[in-house]
């Protein structure tokens, strides 16, 4: 969201990924985040099944209760930046206002399309959960019977079906203020 690459000192970035579930949220944000704490950047990650076992426990899929959970990682992840942490998010956080009103309030948030189409993501099915929406046993679930509101101006788009995860994350690391070579 931030154009302003001269933050000061004491301001953390946060980037925020969104995608469908199965995109590759986890696995960037998982290497990007080994990338910094290697490089002795201090970082957080902030993933959707680990907010969802802790800061959100008891939340649903609901519109109302998908915005809670993305508006407390919102909250937490302003809390980490303000006190100079790198802070990635992984959330599919499907509701592009809630989004906007979220990252709006961070000094220095990007939005990070991880994006691939449903084929891909289906025949991916890293958790098994397409095949159950697909059959009708899964109510509500992303790209299947609930939206997916799909960034319109990101900071980043990746295409995880059409780009490696090394490239991706060639792609990902000036936003977490990387210098580009870092990990290659
Ligand atoms: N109905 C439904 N729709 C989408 N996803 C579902 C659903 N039920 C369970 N799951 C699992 O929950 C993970 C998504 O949680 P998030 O916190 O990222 O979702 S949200 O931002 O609040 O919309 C998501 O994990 P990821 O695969 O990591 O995205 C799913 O494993
Ligand atoms: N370019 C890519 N970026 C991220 N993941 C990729 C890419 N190409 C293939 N994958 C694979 O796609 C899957 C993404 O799963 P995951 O990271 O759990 O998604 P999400 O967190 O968005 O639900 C992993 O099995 C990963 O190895």
């Amino acid at each position: 969201m931030s154009s302003d690459h001269h933050q000061s000192q004491y301001t953390g970035r946060v980037l925020w990924l969104t995608g469908l579930s199965g995109a590759g949220k986890s696995t960037l944000a998982g290497a990007l985040y080994q990338e910094l704490v290697s490089a002795g950047v201090r970082a957080e990650l902030l993933d959707g099944d680990g907010v969802r076992e802790n800061l959100s426990k008891g939340l649903g899929f609901s519109k109302a209760d998908r915005d809670t959970n993305v508006r407390r990682i919102g909250y937490v992840a302003g809390l980490l930046a303000r006190h100079g942490v790198t802070v990635l998010v992984s959330a599919i956080s499907p509701y592009a206002q809630t989004r906007r009103e979220v990252l709006s309030q961070l000094p220095s948030a990007y939005e990070i399309f991880v994006d691939a189409p449903l084929e891909t993501v289906t025949e991916r099915d890293v958790k098994g959960l397409y095949l159950k929406a697909l059959a009708g046993e899964i109510a509500h679930f992303t790209g299947v019977s609930d939206p997916y509101e799909a960034p319109t101006a990101p900071d980043l788009h990746l295409r995880t079906d059409q780009l490696s995860v090394a490239e991706c994350l060639e792609r990902l690391r000036p936003l977490a203020g990387l210098r580009e070579e870092v990990g290659v």
